[in-house]
């Protein structure tokens, strides 16, 4: 799991060290594994470290210290090391010795028009970002901001420039904390994140400019709850249920689903077949005949009737997908809610949930949706608010109504009542599709029924008891987006394919859990 800690907890977890008189064993580490990763990137691209040309951008703090003694490493290793000084003060040791191992050091100064130098970064093998780490009191300013600028501008956007740009720490001009940028980014193609990864790495824009993230164990200890977490897959590996010869269908998990109405009898085929491809051993399907009829058409191993929620037992329900304009679909939705069993909350079942309901309730709006359901509440807030602080919001709904909120999106945030907050950035965004959402309430409502019974599924995810919904649904989304990932390798996703995508992301999550022969 990548457990991202706030800038003030990962200053809280290294005052011991620097009391110990440890800073700069702590900062040589550092520096030592950042010019490793630049020697990998380097090695991977064909270019190799000895003859590269590397540009240091330092700023006044020890993330341009770090950059700088990575500087140097790599100079001792043969490259061509400039480091572009962006403020008044640099940590005067480091540049001492990155010269004394060869590199130049060269002063920016506050009125300087940066366009040479940026054009021989551009022209660079690597940039290594040292301007701003967590000390950053807001985004880029005076002449590193003037330099970052020119230096896009010359190099052209990540992806289309030559220079790979390798963040310290992390890209400077996100929030550290909340990953906004409001102003200008170095948009990274790596991020060597030191400690522990930073929330502004895993949130919004913050995550996006990271590139891929490299985290440096420097051996910190955390006494708080980390404010953002992201499941990898052994952590998905981990929670799964896998049948044993014990099982049998019932045990496996019966998932109850309400879904689908004469107007959206689609939504319920979708939900049904992602969730028994997800691996359980029933699906209850409740919903007007004619709709039933097609879901038996794809599904014929679902159990349909027309009945009511109290008559068909199930271990967890999914409720809401397609159902709009029924009031027996609306009743079941009301029935789930209040059964105390594990229910997924889609769509229409969201205008049924009661004013406060448990973790177990897992709601999953889209920011429209949960623009409506916070204005219910008496919060008025703006959709556009919501895409863009999905962590606020979605904690915040968690709060008011105590359930676990999964907000869709491109990243999938997920928040618990708790305050436990995830963020899953599996997605394609070929999945931006109509039924998506569909299939992704499927997948979530049918490991909620695989795990409604496992006394140790919490302890298997590494969570406390009441986050183990928020980790079911982030789980559902990573499954669900690698199912996109998959979809889209062979063209434009079709949402009704997906369910045949999400039986092989399962095996593959779970051959990578198992032990080495
Ligand atoms: N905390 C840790 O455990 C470790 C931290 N290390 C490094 O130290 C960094 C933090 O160092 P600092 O606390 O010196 O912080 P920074 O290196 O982020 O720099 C802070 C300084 O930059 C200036 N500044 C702040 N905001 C600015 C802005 N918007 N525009 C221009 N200048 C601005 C201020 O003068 C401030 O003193 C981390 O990011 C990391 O790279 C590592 O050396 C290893 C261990
Ligand atoms: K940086």
């Amino acid at each position: 799991m990548l457990e991202a800690f706030s800038g003030s907890d990962v200053r809280a977890a290294e005052a011991p060290f620097l009391d110990a008189g440890q800073g700069d064993a702590l900062m040589q580490r550092a520096a030592h594994a950042l010019a490793g990763v630049v020697v990998g990137l380097l090695r991977e691209s064909g270019r190799g470290t000895y003859g590269a040309t590397v540009v240091v951008l330092a700023g006044s703090g020890n993330n341009g210290a770090d950059a700088l003694y990575a500087g140097e490493r790599l100079a001792r290793r043969g490259a061509s090391v400039t480091a572009v000084i962006l403020a008044d003060r640099v940590h005067e040791e480091s540049l001492r010795a990155l010269e004394r191992a060869g590199g130049t050091g060269i002063r920016v100064d506050d009125d300087a028009a940066p366009e040479d130098l940026a054009e021989h970064a551009a022209a660079a093998d690597v940039v290594i970002d040292g301007i701003l780490g967590i000390g950053a009191d807001g985004g880029l300013r005076g002449r590193a901001l003037r330099f970052v600028q020119a230096f896009t501008a010359a190099a052209g956007p990540r992806g289309t420039r030559s220079a790979l740009v390798v963040a310290c720490d992390l890209p400077s001009g996100i929030g550290v904390d909340d990953g906004r940028v409001t102003g200008t980014v170095l948009a990274a193609d790596a991020t060597v994140t030191f400690g522990a990864p930073k929330p502004g790495l895993l949130l919004g824009d913050g995550a996006a400019a990271a590139g891929e993230l490299n985290v440096v164990d420097l051996g910190l200890s955390f006494s708080s709850r980390p404010s953002v977490r992201s499941l990898l897959d052994a952590d998905v590996a981990a929670l799964i249920r896998r049948p044993t010869t014990q099982d049998h269908k019932y045990s496996r998990g019966v998932l109850g689903v309400a879904a689908g109405s004469a107007r959206y009898p689609g939504a319920a085929v979708l939900a049904v077949g992602a969730a028994l491809a997800t691996g359980i051993g029933m699906v209850r399907y409740l919903g007007p005949e004619a709709v039933a009829a097609l879901v038996h058409q794809r599904s014929p191993e679902a159990v349909a009737s027309t009945g009511p929620v109290s008559g068909a037992r199930s271990q967890a329900w999914l409720v809401g997908p397609g159902a709009v304009d029924d009031d027996e679909q609306r009743q079941r939705a009301a029935d789930a809610i209040g059964s105390g069993l594990p229910v997924v909350v889609d769509a229409e079942a969201l205008t049924q949930l009661p004013e406060r309901v448990g973790s177990h309730v897992i709601l999953t709006p889209h920011a429209g949706e949960l623009s409506w359901l916070l204005a219910a509440r008496g919060l008025e807030t703006e959709r556009a608010d919501i895409e863009s602080e999905p962590a606020r919001y979605a904690l915040l709904a968690a709060e008011v109504t105590g359930a676990t909120v999964l907000l869709k999106g491109f990243a999938t945030t997920v928040a618990a009542p708790s305050g436990a907050l995830f963020v899953q950035r599996d997605a394609s965004p070929w999945l931006a599709a109509a039924g998506s959402g569909d299939t992704l309430s499927g997948i979530v409502g049918a490991l909620a029924a695989s795990l409604a019974e496992d006394d140790r599924a919490a302890d298997r995810a590494g969570v406390a008891r009441e986050d183990l919904w928020a980790v079911v649904a982030a789980a559902g989304a990573l499954i669900h987006g690698r199912a996109g990932l998959r979809a889209a390798a062979r063209g434009p996703v079709v949402v009704s394919d997906l369910p045949a995508d999400i039986g092989p992301v399962i095996a593959d999550l779970l051959e990578e859990c198992r032990p080495a022969m």
